[in-house]
């Protein structure tokens, strides 16, 4: 019902515009009644996506442009803004079997450095464009906590698999 009365107040006329009309109860009984809302608006967006694109779709028609940018030394920034429910935390995540814009564009990132990282852990970023030096036993300590940091991860992933099942 819910999805039906959105529908009807959302029409989407082309890959750069979408009407949105008031609900049929907001709008004006008499013409001309100027007190009451404008009943239909048009926005003009840079690219606007159909509700069945899939997630691929709108990564490669917003996003990935953007990491090869940042690839090249260039800045962007990504945000998702909408009201609760409106799908931003599964656009730019989504679910394990259908990865959002998050996790698409790590895998762009990290499969554009392959054969290009720093295999040894004896550097440690600071800030955006600093490094320091790490002595053996600072090494250690990084590493080691490197690997609890995942391990918890882990056991995290695993208990929100076994809820989800439940
Ligand atoms: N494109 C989509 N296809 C299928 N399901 C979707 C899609 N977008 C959103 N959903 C589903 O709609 C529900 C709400 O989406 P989501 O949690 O992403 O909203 P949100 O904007 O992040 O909300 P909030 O601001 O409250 O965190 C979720 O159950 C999500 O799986």
């Amino acid at each position: 019902m819910k999805i039906t009365f959105l529908l009807a107040c959302v029409t989407i006329e082309g890959p750069n515009s979408v009407v949105i009309r008031a609900p049929r109860f907001c709008q004006p009984n008499r013409q001309g009644d100027k007190s009451l809302p404008q009943t239909a608006q048009r926005f003009t967006f840079t690219q606007v996506f159909d509700p069945d694109a899939s997630q691929r779709t709108v990564f490669e028609g917003s996003v990935r442009g953007l990491v090869q940018d940042a690839l090249q030394g260039g800045n962007c920034l990504v945000f998702t803004y909408g009201v609760t429910n409106a799908g931003k935390t599964f656009t730019f995540l989504g679910p394990d079997h259908n990865s959002g814009l998050l996790p698409r564009s790590l895998s762009v990132i990290f499969n554009s450095i392959k054969g290009h990282q720093y295999s040894r852990s004896d550097l440690k970023p600071q800030r955006c464009r600093d490094f320091s030096r790490l002595t053996p036993e600072q090494q250690a300590a990084e590493i080691s906590t490197k690997k609890n940091l995942l391990r918890l991860l882990k056991e995290v992933g695993h208990e929100f698999c076994y809820h989800d099942s439940d």
